[in-house]
């Protein structure tokens, strides 16, 4: 082992930094060889992207996540070069007519979001050495050194590049990895603080029976089922139930089943081993495992397709899984919550979701009554959203309710919920630029008797789940207009993406044309 390596080496896995480690190495082999900055590279093979995640030059080590377009045809002959260095790991020396030089370094420094050249500051040539950075079979991306001058690297400088290029990938995939996990954390920090952060107002008010029971049920390691429209706060209630649980200081860990693709699944239940299947470069940890000594919370519950239906029972059943492509079985120590806005039992009924799985989470059925049917909270609810979604806007004001402003909350049958009434809020509250709030215009509905005519009982509330969504829809594109995004669009008032009430009225046959405002009666 020379002593070039060793010192690289050194430099290199002192930290876990890896702008910090590029320096390091960056300061050593500038008094060794041509140098007037160092680069690392990675790059997202899904993606065809490249990013600049590190350089160095005299002035420092600066850590980025720039990413570097590529064209197909660049992605092309880096591929082919990538395949080569694969089995033949070459240095690759250029020289450059437009430069990396000083000035697009000092560029980067600065963080411009996208690196533009500037022609009259770029005024020396310089060459460049570079080598892929491979780990294992997979090159994760490139070491460039580069030094204003023309052909100043050799043979020599090769053979150096070559000696280096080990210690420099072992430390991008540290680093990379790292920067993972660290990503990870603060995502299921995030999760966390969102689902046992919240208030749930109405505990004394609309929500005292749901108070009631989520107390007695808390603290047992029971399944609970929590049924309700959407946007009736399951996802509060089940953060409730986690924060007085005796696993309150375990992770609470959410899987919305309805937004994983079927083939991603048993991946995102279980985990996966490394090389279980096409794309599964690392191994993954899967929801089981990470809300262990917690709570798993499964949200749209009545979306799990068959085969992972199966695959639930069995760990619910037997308390064990295994990672896909993983042969050492696992013992599950998570409490399951389950919420759906759908009719499980009509599901059960239709064949669509198991019976058995059913029995297996039915234990405790928490039902969320619909806004609508507990007015008496809406004054207390849009309160705490004008304090919180203020505050998260960093608005300057925080304005007052307009009179009647309450009535006209209290009047109106909240299709989408506490989740619409919060989504109103905030729009009252840009529009309001620190004036009385009003909500009554921003509601938009029709006159009070043709509103009757669309939201009472003139369409009785039975038949199938399906039939009841498609009447839901039917009713909100009547308000509408058939307007189904922006401000006041059906998806608005149903509190859903867009995207999501399109794919649903396709499901259900609803026509996507604008209709005629229904005209009052
Ligand atoms: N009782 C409540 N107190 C305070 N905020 C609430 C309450 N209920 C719901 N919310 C807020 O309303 C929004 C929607 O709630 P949540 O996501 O829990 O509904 P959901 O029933 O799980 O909806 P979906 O069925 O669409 O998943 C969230 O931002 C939540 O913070």
């Amino acid at each position: 082992m020379s002593e070039r390596f060793r010192e690289v080496s050194r430099r290199i896995f002192s930290t876990l930094d890896i702008d910090e480690a590029l320096f390091d190495a960056y300061s050593y082999l500038k008094g060794v060889m041509p140098l007037d900055g160092a680069f690392i590279t990675s790059y997202d093979h899904g993606q065809k992207k490249a990013r600049i995640i590190a350089l160095a030059f005299e002035d420092g080590g600066f850590g980025l996540d720039e990413i570097i377009p590529l064209s197909d045809g660049t992605w092309d002959m880096m591929g082919e070069w990538h395949a080569e260095s694969l089995h033949n790991p070459k240095p690759w020396i250029r020289d450059h007519k437009h430069p990396i030089n000083k000035e697009f370094m000092r560029l980067v420094k600065r963080g411009l979001p996208s690196i533009t050249y500037r022609s009259e500051a770029i005024q020396d040539a310089c060459c460049t050495i570079s080598c892929a950075l491979k780990s294992k079979n997979t090159i994760l991306g490139n070491l460039i050194l580069a030094a204003e001058g023309e052909s100043l690297y050799n043979d020599h400088h090769i053979e150096m590049m070559h000696e280096i290029s080990e210690p420099f990938a072992i430390a991008l995939a540290n680093a990379m990895r790292f920067n993972d996990l660290v990503r990870d954390h603060q995502a299921l920090q995030r999760d966390n603080r969102q689902m046992t952060g919240d208030v749930m107002i109405g505990a004394h008010g609309g929500l005292s029976e749901v108070s009631r029971l989520i107390e007695q049920v808390a603290p047992t390691e029971s399944p609970v089922l929590l049924l309700g429209e959407t946007g009736t706060g399951k996802e509060v209630v089940a953060g409730e139930i986690h924060k007085l649980s005796l696993r309150c200081k375990g992770p609470l860990i959410r899987l919305n089943c309805g937004a994983i693709p079927e083939s991603l699944m048993d991946s995102e239940l279980f985990g996966h081993q490394k090389g279980a299947f096409t794309g599964a470069f690392e191994t993954s940890v899967g929801r089981f495992e990470r809300a262990s000594g917690g709570t798993l919370f499964l949200d749209e519950i009545g979306e799990l397709p068959p085969a992972a239906q199966v695959k639930l029972l069995r760990v619910l059943q037997s308390g064990e899984f295994e990672r896909v492509g993983g042969t050492q079985v696992m013992q599950a120590d998570v409490r399951i919550i389950a919420a759906t806005h759908r009719n499980l039992e009509a599901m059960v009924t239709e064949g669509t979701f198991r019976s058995d799985l059913w029995f297996r989470l039915h234990v405790f059925p928490l039902s969320i009554p619909p806004l609508r049917k507990r007015i008496e909270d809406i004054p207390a609810m849009v309160e705490h959203f004008i304090h919180r979604k203020s505050k998260e806007m960093n608005l300057p004001y925080r304005p007052s309710l307009a009179d009647g402003a309450l009535d006209a909350l209290m009047d109106y049958p909240w299709p989408g919920n506490v989740r619409e009434l919060q989504n109103l809020v905030e729009r009252a509250l840009i529009l309001s630029g620190g004036r009385p709030l009003h909500f009554e215009a921003l509601l938009n509905r029709p006159t009070p008797r043709a509103e009757r005519k669309v939201w009472e009982v003139e369409e009785p509330l039975t038949g199938t789940f399906d039939e009841m969504s498609a009447a839901w829809i039917r009713r909100a594109l009547i308000l509408t207009e058939g307007k189904i995004s922006g401000p006041n669009g059906a998806a608005d008032r149903l509190g859903l993406h867009p995207n999501t009430l399109r794919s649903k009225m396709k499901k259900l046959g609803i026509e996507m044309a604008r209709q005629p405002k229904m005209a009052p009666s």
